[in-house]
């Protein structure tokens, strides 16, 4: 991995087709946010779109605007923005509600098309809410979750028993930035006759991402890491077009019913991917969320791909070349570029004080236990010098020591 010189990047800045991006986003002054991987920066369109639907939409037109704003419409329409970003058509996307929720619902409809297999096959390591949701999903489906290593030998062994109804991967890690082959594992999974749900919570708006190419089955993913929907945004649901008249999700409500103004007593469920809705969804919210896809959908996801991998390789460079770097910095995240997201993962053992001494002096990236820390890369809203600047920070806050300050060992409740 070749260091490259601040004059080089201010010279890669100055050519960069993505950089008049930035201007699209409100960024305090003084920081370089690596953490647009957790929580992703605001876009300057959503403050004046959230107000409008605020104050015209609710506040002047009021129930007229479930058809005149369309409203009932928006988990479609939504999701036929998020479409492209996922390589899908656009109704196989819906989007409203939670990505726990929606894993939810994705992994009970896939043991309901998989009858008679009594697995839910699943990644140890992974984000911590899709395994407790698969524990969840087995309890009550009557099946049992196992966890394997996120590797395809490992998979292979726990599908060779014949007996897996889905399994569920994230298509990126979160802790480790490692970008899964999506289309091999959705392959493997297929031959052994069990179906897929991938999470895509890391990889949406990171990568590009085929769904459909890859011929995955379902998928779910957040939009307010890498896509900048805002704190809390909807999440999303794919539903492979095969699975639109049969797979049946747990959460039968009216949003998700074929006729839902019928006001009928049972439950029949919508046409498509709109049968993984259940309720109202949050209008407000949804428009923040409307403002950002806005924006996605005039970006070339080739662009981002390649930014985002010459500023992860420039940032690992620095700071861990050949995988090690300064004070018994490692590196985490894979090498090879094919195998990673848009995020470097380094360990420390004492990487939570180092990334608070970061914070101070304005880089901000995060830290999970035990000993990992995490830079987030969104080419959007970031250039070439402010991460060779920000790389050059942790190298010296490690060398120099200051992060053995002792205020910087203070835990906060939300990392
Ligand atoms: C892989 C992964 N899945 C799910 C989630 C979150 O789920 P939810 O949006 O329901 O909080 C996260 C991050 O919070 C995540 O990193
Ligand atoms: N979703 C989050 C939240 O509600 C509170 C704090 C953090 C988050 C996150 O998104 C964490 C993130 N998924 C992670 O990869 O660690």
């Amino acid at each position: 991995m070749t260091q490259i010189s601040r004059e080089a990047c201010r010279k890669l800045d100055a050519a960069d087709p993505l950089a008049p991006f930035r201007e699209e986003f409100l960024l305090p002054e003084g920081i370089v946010y690596l953490d647009g991987n957790s929580l992703g920066a605001l876009p300057r369109a959503t403050p004046g779109r959230v107000a409008d639907v605020v104050e015209r939409e609710w506040g002047r037109d009021l129930i007229a605007s479930w058809n005149k704003a369309g409203w009932w419409d928006k988990p479609r329409t939504l999701g036929a923005k998020v479409a492209p970003l996922v390589g899908a058509a656009a109704d196989e996307v819906v989007v409203g509600d939670g990505t726990s929720a929606n894993i939810f619902k994705a992994l009970v409809a896939a043991v309901r098309l998989n009858p008679g297999r009594r697995v839910l096959l699943g990644e140890a390591g992974n984000f911590p809410t899709d395994l407790y949701v698969t524990q969840g999903a087995a309890e009550l489906t009557g099946t049992e979750e196992r966890r394997v290593p996120a590797e395809p030998a490992a998979l292979e062994e726990a599908l060779a028993a014949g007996d897996v109804a889905v399994v569920l991967l994230s298509h990126v890690d979160y802790r480790t930035g490692e970008l899964r082959d999506m289309a091999a594992l959705t392959e493997l999974a297929h031959r052994h006759g069990a179906l897929i749900v991938w999470d895509l919570c890391h990889s949406a708006g990171a990568v590009p991402v085929e769904l459909s190419a890859c011929g995955a089955d379902f998928a779910v993913g957040c939009t307010y890491k890498y896509l900048n929907g805002g704190p809390g945004a909807p999440a999303f649901s794919y539903v492979a077009r095969r699975h639109h008249e049969t797979a049946r999700q747990p959460i039968s409500g009216w949003h998700g019913h074929a006729r839902p103004f019928d006001f009928t007593g049972d439950y029949e469920p919508a046409a498509g991917a709109s049968r993984f809705l259940s309720g109202s969804q949050p209008l407000v919210a949804d428009a923040a969320l409307e403002a950002s896809l806005d924006l996605w959908n005039r970006v070339d996801l080739a662009q981002v791909r390649e930014k985002s991998l010459a500023l992860t390789e420039l940032f690992i460079g620095i700071t861990a070349p050949g995988g090690t770097g300064p004070g018994g910095l490692r590196l985490v995240t894979p090498i090879e570029p094919e195998r990673r997201g848009s995020q470097v993962a380094l360990s420390h053992p004492d990487g939570y004080p180092i990334v608070q001494a970061l914070i101070a002096r304005g880089v901000v990236g995060d830290f999970r236990a035990p000993d990992v820390l995490r830079f987030g890369f969104t080419p959007l809203y970031l250039g070439y010098e402010e991460v060779f600047d920000a790389a050059t920070a942790l190298v010296e806050v490690v060398e120099s020591g200051e992060w053995r300050d002792p205020r910087f060992a203070e835990r906060e409740q939300v990392t």
